[in-house]
């Protein structure tokens, strides 16, 4: 698990290690040097390498100095712009003694800064750390010299590292509020633990993969809440969140979906969605639905039951528009749809009537079950809403939601430069739990706050939301008995359907998601692969499961 902290929290749990004088600069200057090294030696080798070091007036420039005194000592050219025109005078003697070069930037359109750049082989962004309080990004001479340099370090084709975060990032929130001055990296090397902001977007796109550096402070913050967590494939074998089939299991004890979406005219969303449920493992998958639309679905997921009656989870809600009212009054196919979603959300929260359940093939009694509200389920909703209610809206929609809610100023590019404000913020108003869609996806829920980004931008294909749908029924269908029982975190499963998912995607696109400890590697640029349909993915699911499953036994939940 990966987990990211606020600024202020890590800063906290430095000071009394600070005072009591374990050198933690040090430390983060060796792991830094390392990971260095390492890039160094994968681009042709240290010695004569051009290093550019760009450091500011604090201690992340004299990190970054630091780092590149350990390269120089292993005959790296080393370079450095001090960007503030001077920089932390102990980490500048010692980068000098292991014969550093230093240009003083007194003016911020200096040819020279722009020529170390187009030439470097490696760049240390050492320009602006966790000490920038006011999120105003990267200001000054620094800010002018940033936004030059991007373009010559591109053009130099030079590994960017980002000493603890890219400067001009907001630690916490991963706010970017003057992306044009940002240096997107290859690599964060950042120091102690994760600062939340860079699991979040659109921060999390300049950090590149993620190196925490353990510099002894760990201890410090196991009392400390994380601001964001990160499940890896670790987590889920370690806490057992997969099920895997038990030799005595029927198909109702592996979980049944029942999926309340598309129609005659949409039924691309419902094929989708079922077949995803199905790859992702559970015993059955249920769909409510018009008749027209079943037999598509049917015809192309032929072991889908066109049935009503007792599931664990229900999907409702993909493929259908959003407006109801017009559409509903057009279509009674639409209208009775609608309505079955509003009967599964009703069983959800306890307050079916008899016309409800017998909507849903149920009997008097029936028991609350999860629910995932997708695309046209996401209209009109209650507040406060349990646990086991999942949201799962992309940008757009969630600002439609919260518009309804009383901000008509939410707009979908706001929420897209802070999603991790704007999930919080709807968890607030509208409780249950919140999948919010994007590069990087954000589940916001009563158990904290999840960041998953196993997937690949090839994933912004039509669809692919209603796959993902399809899989978030799937894991709360295993799970059923023990998100309602309380023994499980709704959140925890949500990330580990987004997990599923991003995975199922990379093998899709010929990537390689996850190091499988038996030579596997990860690709380090999960943009890369090759394009992707929403039916491939699907067909990966299976592989992406048995990679989640292998050394995960019987998680011990049972399916009732
Ligand atoms: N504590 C420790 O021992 C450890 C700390 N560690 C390291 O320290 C880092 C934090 O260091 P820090 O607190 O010195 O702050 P830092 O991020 O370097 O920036 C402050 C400087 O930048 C300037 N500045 C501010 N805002 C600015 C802006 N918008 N645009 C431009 N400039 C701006 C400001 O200058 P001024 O405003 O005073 O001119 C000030 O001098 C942390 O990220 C980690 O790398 C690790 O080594 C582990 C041990
Ligand atoms: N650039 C990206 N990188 C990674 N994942 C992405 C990217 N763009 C979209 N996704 C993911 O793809 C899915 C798209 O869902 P959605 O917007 O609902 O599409 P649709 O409605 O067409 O199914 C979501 O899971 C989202 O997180
Ligand atoms: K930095």
């Amino acid at each position: 698990m990966i987990e990211g902290f606020s600024a202020e929290d890590v800063r906290a749990a430095e000071e009394p290690l600070l005072a009591a004088g374990v050198p933690l600069m040090e430390r983060a200057a060796f792991g830094l040097a390392m990971r260095a090294l390492a890039a160094l030696r994968a681009r042709g080798g240290v010695r004569g390498a051009r290093v550019v070091v760009l450091a500011g007036r604090g201690n992340n420039g004299a990190d970054a100095m630091l780092a590149g005194a350990h390269l120089a000592a292993r005959g790296a050219a080393v370079s450095t712009i001090l960007v503030a025109g001077s920089g932390v005078d102990h980490a500048v003697a010692r980068l000098r003694s292991q014969g550093g070069r230093f240009l003083a930037l007194q003016d911020a359109d200096d040819p020279r800064a722009i020529e170390m750049c187009r030439t470097a082989t490696l760049v240390l962004d050492g320009v602006l750390g966790t000490g920038s309080a006011a999120n105003t990004g990267v200001r000054g001479n620094a800010r002018t010299l940033m936004a030059q340099a991007r373009g010559a370090i591109a053009s130099a084709g030079a590994f960017v590292i980002a000493v603890d975060q890219p400067s001009g990032i907001d630690s916490t929130t991963g706010a970017v509020p003057d992306p044009q001055a940002v240096l997107p990296a290859d690599e964060t090397v950042t120091f102690g633990a994760a600062k939340a902001g860079l699991l979040c977007e659109p921060a999390a796109t300049y950090a590149g993969t993620i190196t925490v550096i353990d510099i002894g402070m760990g201890a410090q913050l196991t009392a400390t809440a994380p601001v964001v967590r990160r499940l890896q494939v670790a987590d889920v074998r370690a806490e057992r969140l997969l099920r895997a089939p038990r030799a005595s299991d029927h198909k109702y004890l592996r979980g049944v979906v029942g999926i309340i979406a598309g129609s005659a005219h949409y039924p691309g969303a419902a094929i989708m969605s079922c077949a995803a449920a199905q790859h992702a493992g559970v015993g059955m998958v249920r769909y409510f639905g018009p008749r027209e639309a079943a037999s598509q679905v049917i015809a192309a997921n032929p072991q889908v039951v066109h049935a009503a009656g007792r599931v664990q989870a229900y999907v409702a809600g993909s493929g259908l528009p959003a407006d109801h009212d017009s559409q509903a009054g057009a279509d009674r196919e639409l209208a009775a749809q609608y309505s079955a979603s509003a009967a599964a959300l009703a069983l959800a929260l306890g307050t079916a009537s008899p016309v409800d359940l017998a909507r849903l093939g149920l009997g008097e009694g029936a028991a609350p079950v999860p629910i995932v509200l997708d695309a046209g389920a996401l209209t009109a909703l209650p507040r406060n809403l349990p646990a086991h209610v999942v949201l799962t809206p992309h940008a757009g929609e969630l600002a439609s939601l919260l518009n309804q809610a009383g901000h008509p100023d939410v707009t979908r590019a706001g929420i897209e430069g802070a999603p991790l404000r704007f999930a919080r913020m709807a968890h607030g108003i509208f409780g249950g739990t919140l999948l919010l869609k994007g590069s990087t996806t954000i589940i916001a829920g009563a158990g904290g706050v999840w960041s998953q980004n196993d997937g690949t931008a090839w994933l912004a294909t039509a669809g692919a939301g209603d796959a993902l749908a399809g899989i978030v029924g799937a894991v709360l269908a295993q799970n059923s008995s023990l998100i309602m029982t309380g023994r499980q975190d709704t959140g925890r499963i949500v990330a580990l359907a987004a997990m599923i998912h991003g995975m199922s995607a990379r093998f899709a696109a010929g990537l390689h998601p996850v190091a499988d400890g038996q030579g596997g590697r990860i690709d380090p640029d999960p943009n890369l692969g090759r394009p992707i349909t929403v039916p491939g993915l699907i067909e990966c699911i299976p592989r992406a499961v048995a990679q989640l499953l292998s050394a995960s036994p019987d998680n011990g939940g049972t399916i009732v």
